[in-house]
């Protein structure tokens, strides 16, 4: 049967049920990822306070300290050299000793530079040669002259080294006491902050979090970005500027403060041997990107599913309402179309035969003595011959033409732009068609057809059309049957 020909008949709606449940996986899987989400993300959060930070503090302390162990070392070893304290208390005479022996240490221990300043002659011995002497009135010498009241043996300075192009460094800086525990001067080596740059750097790729030192001023004094050391002040810096004084103040805690890109976590810890302290923070978008990606590719996954699912399931209905329509619009045992879907059908082809102003006309026809089959050979003989008539005359149609089993061994053809003349052609054609082909059951006497054939008037309803065609049908049969009667 052509599709286009199929009556609309609303069975229900055929797009209920996938856009339920599309509304259903979507909030499905959108709550469920929401959900997820929300705590993954205050998992990591926690995590990252109570654990993670804390470890990479703890991590990186230990290492500070190991790194700077050995440079402390030296300059301890240095300051209590006996060779060290005897040469300048017997008056610094012979330079090119102090230097070699410099040299020596520089080399041994390779550290950046090594040195010692007489607070007696205030010069300055460098491994390559006396640099200068201190002057108290100098900003830049200012730093051993605060050594004196300093309460510990040594001090980590960080300044420009003048003895090598005023090179950012590292100085551990160690008093010298002579026997007497009179303080004679500061010994002790310097160490390239390029290379603490980079370890922190290192730090920041391992671990991606920003680690940096300030001093308990709040002056950044080592970072992955130098031109912030030795000039930036946490207590000006965007953000962190709220809880300076809370780092500075304690020993060591967890802070969270709201940077540029959101909430900042920050780990916060004092270093004795710097006098600085070691801040470890990371932004909480950083920390929840995985997550954040995972939550996109998760909706992406959850959209393609609910995608598939509205497809099987559209496919799905409507094979099901196609079934459906065709279950209620044709007739089971001859598979034409069943009298409510010819209804249906006849409103459009006669509204069309008006529109157009073409001829239309019905054949009503039935089974000559089809009860006789019945009650002879049974009802499944007479079912055959029902289905043998309804192939037959179905194979002859036109393709306009409709045709319809109307009940019982009775059919309706409608002849779309056909007047009475060429209907009644057409139908004796049927009915020889029908005598030639198909015999009735085991006796072998040929099928016959009475047809009654009424031409279609304007604004006829089908029971009038009908009624005029059945008059026809009765007046065929009365006259012998086997027969076609026509009237307009
Ligand atoms: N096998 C079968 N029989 C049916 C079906 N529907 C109706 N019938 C029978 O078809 C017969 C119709 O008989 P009628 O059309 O009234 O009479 P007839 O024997 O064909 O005689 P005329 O129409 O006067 O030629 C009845 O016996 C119905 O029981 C069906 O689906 N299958």
């Amino acid at each position: 049967m052509p599709a286009r020909e199929r009556p609309r008949m609303r069975l229900g709606h055929d797009k209920r049920l996938p856009l339920t449940l599309g509304v259903i996986l979507v909030v499905g899987f959108l709550s469920v990822n929401l959900y997820s989400f929300t705590v993954s993300s205050n998992a990591v959060r926690e995590m990252l306070v109570q654990n993670t930070l804390p470890l990479t503090s703890n991590n990186i302390y230990s290492e500070i300290q190991a790194s700077l162990l050995r440079p402390i070392y030296v300059s301890s070893l240095m300051a209590h050299d006996t060779f060290l304290i005897d040469w300048m208390a017997q008056g610094e005479r012979d330079t090119d000793q102090v230097i070699r022996y410099l040299q020596a240490i520089q080399q041994k221990y390779e550290v950046f530079s090594a040195f010692v300043v007489s607070a007696l002659t205030l010069r300055y011995y460098h491994h390559d040669g006396v640099l200068k002497t201190l002057s108290e009135d100098s900003k830049k010498d200012q730093w051993f002259f605060t050594m004196v009241p300093h309460p510990n043996a040594y001090r980590v300075d960080i300044d420009t080294n003048e003895a090598d192009d005023n090179q950012l460094t590292i100085f551990i800086n160690h008093k010298i006491i002579d026997t007497d525990g009179r303080f004679i001067g500061v010994t002790g080596v310097g160490l390239d902050v390029a290379n603490m740059s980079q370890l922190i750097a290192d730090y920041k790729a391992r671990y991606d979090r920003d680690i940096y030192f300030v001093d308990r001023r709040g002056i950044i004094q080592s970072h992955a970005d130098e031109r912030l050391i030795g000039t930036a002040d946490i207590h000006e810096r965007a953000g962190i500027s709220a809880i300076a004084d809370q780092i500075l103040s304690g020993e060591q805690g967890s802070l969270v403060y709201s940077g540029d890109r959101g909430p900042v976590f920050l780990r916060y810890r004092f270093i004795p041997e710097l006098d600085w302290y070691l801040l470890v923070e990371q932004g909480e978008r950083a920390a929840v990107a995985r997550l954040r990606t995972a939550f996109y590719h998760n909706l992406a996954a959850g959209a393609v599913v609910t995608l598939i699912v509205l497809l099987i399931s559209t496919y799905t209905v409507r094979r099901f309402h196609e079934r459906l329509a065709r279950m209620a619009t044709i007739d089971r045992l001859s598979g034409l179309y069943n009298r409510e879907a010819f209804e249906a059908l006849f409103a459009r082809a006669s509204a069309s035969a008006r529109r157009y102003g073409q001829p239309l006309s019905l054949i009503l026809f039935d089974i000559d003595l089809f009860k006789h089959i019945n009650d002879q050979h049974g009802h499944l003989a007479g079912d055959r011959v029902i289905e043998q008539v309804a192939q037959l005359v179905q194979r002859g149609r036109r393709a306009n033409d409709l045709l319809a089993r109307w009940g019982g061994d009775e059919f309706v053809l409608l002849l779309a732009d056909c007047d009475l003349a060429a209907a009644h052609r057409l139908a004796d054609g049927l009915r020889q068609a029908v005598s030639d082909a198909i015999v009735v059951p085991e006796c072998n006497r040929p099928l016959t057809l009475s047809l009654g054939i009424a031409a279609y008037h304007q604004n006829d309803t089908l029971d009038e059309l009908l009624g005029r065609a059945d008059e026809q049908l009765y007046r065929a049969k009365a006259a012998g049957r086997n027969r076609v009667a026509s009237g307009a």
